[in-house]
Formats: C-alpha cells, structure tokens, sequence
C-alpha cells in the first residue's frame, strides 16, 4: 500500500508493534489517579521569621523526599519560556513533515532522534527528542539549528535565564545542606539542552514516551507547558506531576545525591503518552564538567555518616554508566562530529 506523504508516523489508529512494550515494562494502573503530592515551592517568598530564607528548607525537604519539587514565582520572563516552547515546536514540525526517519544526518552541535531511531531491547519510544550542549554558550550556539531561523538566539535566551536560576536554586541547596556559598560553581557550569515532543497515542497503556531512568545531572530544571505525563517513583508507586503552566520541574541528579551523600535523592522517573494531550518539554540538565571529581562534601562525612560513594572524574562517571545512552561519546566530545 502507499504510504501518505504527509502522514506523521504517530498519526494512526493503532500502536504498531514495534511500539509495544513488554507487559513488564508497560505501564500500569494509568487510569486510576494517581495523587500528586510533589511540592510546589514559592520562589518569591521573603525571609521567613527566623532569618531563614523559607523555600530553603522546603526545598531541601522536597529534595529528600521526593527528589523533585515544581517552583512558581521562579522570575523567568513568561515570554522567553514560550518563544523557546514556540520555537521549539516548529523545530519538531519540521521534522515530522519533511525528512524520512533514519537519513537524518547528525549535525554538528546537535542530536535530533525521532521515534524510530531509538531502540530500547527492540521498541521504539513515542517520542522525537533533539539534543545539544549549551556551554561555552558562545561556542556551541552557531552549531544548533538554523531552522527556525530564529532557534539559535530564542534558545540561547531561554539558557541564560535558565542559568540564572539553577544558580539560585544551587545556592539554596548549598545553604541547606551547611555547604559554603558557591560549593557548586564548579559542578554547575554545562548546560545540556534535551527537548522532546511526545505526540498523541492510539493506546497509551502500550507505549513509554520515556523510559524509567535517573538523570546523569547536578540538578535538572524542565518546563513542561502544564501538559502532563511525567511520573515519578515514591515508595514503590508512580505518581504524576501535576501540570502548572508557569512552573519549572526541579529534580535531583546523580551527582547531587553523591554530593550530599545520599541527603538528598535522585529518584527514578519517566514519561506516559496521552490519547488527546500533546506533551512537549524542555528539560536542561545542569552537569559538571567532565573533569570535575565528584564525592560526598567533606563536612557531610562523618564516623556515623561515612562516605557513601568513591570519588570519580564526572567523565569516568559517564562512561562508566553510559549516561547518555548511544551518545554518550558525542555529548561528552561535545558534539563535534566528523561527518
Ligand atoms: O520530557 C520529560 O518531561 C522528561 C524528560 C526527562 O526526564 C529527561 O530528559 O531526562
Ligand atoms: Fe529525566
């Protein structure tokens, strides 16, 4: 039968098979509501009656418990946040339209995948996702896309202010766990840029938009246009993140767990795909650099509390678990592809 040309590949009545997961890995329970009790902190709130900054303590509670908080009030101009959303859209739009999956070239500077170049154990995920470094901001900027013309400088506008507020958020944490202001500076400095679309889904108790994994990150600030789909581990159970359209997902990384040794926690997450909602998302992964060496802060690790972890260069932590899955080497080489 002939194919229609402008037919997506995720315009269709049934999930092909290629996109079922094994009953194991589907997920489950996805009709029964699942409470949404991630915190919600206010980043605008002022010194509390202690002297103590407020969202401090929530924010290393939220940390601890749950590894993930949502913050409003986060100063981010409304207007950067959707250009980069807009922009964003149009990026996927064209790749759905125009290039046939499998023949896109790796440009250098940035990883687009769509659904059917991802495998895991044989099953495509139902999702496109594109992929660059963002540090040293001036360097890689000219090697993102250059479609939608304005993608490089609408991008690069959201990143700045992006940086500004893992900043802040890090200082919290810094004073929350009782490390000296600036602790994360070092382990702060690349920004990886992770975008992904997830189109609507025939049946969404067969398929994953994104499969159960941990970030490789510091911490991960993601922006998810009050859609919904993104689940998080808590004692045993998926719970959902309640969609906030203004607000920012703030989640714990592997390498702030080893930091704190294991004061606050990275938790497994992933994404479910909707009959009607469009999910798109801009998750940036806030990283050391490669050789930075990672291990429990000194004033942490005591005779009761001993070390945790052993200390590893970030890119040796990297390798080690293939952080970034099949491209681990480019992202970690910074993308700079030969061909
Ligand atoms: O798209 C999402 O909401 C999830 C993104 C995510 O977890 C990741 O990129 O690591
Ligand atoms: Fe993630």
């Amino acid at each position: 039968m002939k194919e229609e040309k402008d037919s997506r590949w995720f315009e269709l009545e049934c999930v092909p098979k290629d996109y079922i997961f094994s009953k194991e890995d589907r997920p489950q329970n996805l009709d029964s509501p699942v409470c949404d009790s991630i915190p919600v902190i206010d980043l605008a709130i002022s010194k509390a009656a202690n002297g103590h900054n407020q969202p401090v303590e929530e924010i290393l509670k939220a940390s601890q418990e749950f590894g993930f908080f949502q913050v409003i009030n986060h100063g981010i101009p409304e207007k950067t946040v959707i250009d980069a959303m807009s922009v964003l859209k149009e990026f996927f739009d064209m790749q759905s339209k125009y290039t046939t999956t499998g023949t896109v070239p790796h440009k250098k500077g940035y990883i687009y995948t769509s659904s059917t170049d991802f495998m895991k154990d044989g099953v495509h995920l139902w999702r496109e996702n594109i992929k660059h470094p963002c540090h040293p901001l001036e360097e890689c900027v000219h090697l993102w896309p250059d479609k939608p013309t304005r993608y490089q400088q609408v991008i690069a506008a959201y990143l700045v202010e992006i940086q500004k507020l893992s900043s802040r958020i890090l200082e919290m944490i810094c004073e929350g766990l009782g490390l000296k202001q600036g602790y994360f500076k070092d382990t702060s400095e690349v920004q990886l840029l992770s975008s992904n679309f997830y189109p609507p889904c025939p049946d969404p108790s067969l398929t994953l938009g994104i499969l159960p994994h941990h970030d490789p990150s510091l911490i991960t600030l993601l922006y998810q246009g009050g859609s919904t789909g993104l689940q998080v581990m808590k004692d045993g159970q998926w719970i959902n993140v309640g969609a906030i359209p203004d607000a920012f997902v703030v989640n714990v990384g592997n390498q702030l767990e080893i930091i704190s040794n294991r004061k606050l926690k990275s938790v497994k997450h992933r994404v479910v795909t909707s009959t009607h909602e469009t999910r798109r998302s801009i998750a940036t992964f806030v990283n050391p650099s490669p050789d930075c060496i990672i291990e429990p802060a000194k004033i942490l690790v005591n005779e009761l509390e001993p070390s945790l972890y052993t200390a590893s260069l970030y890119k040796e932590y990297v390798h080690r678990n293939n952080a970034f899955g099949d491209y681990t080497t480019a992202i970690q080489n910074a993308l700079h592809f030969d061909s």
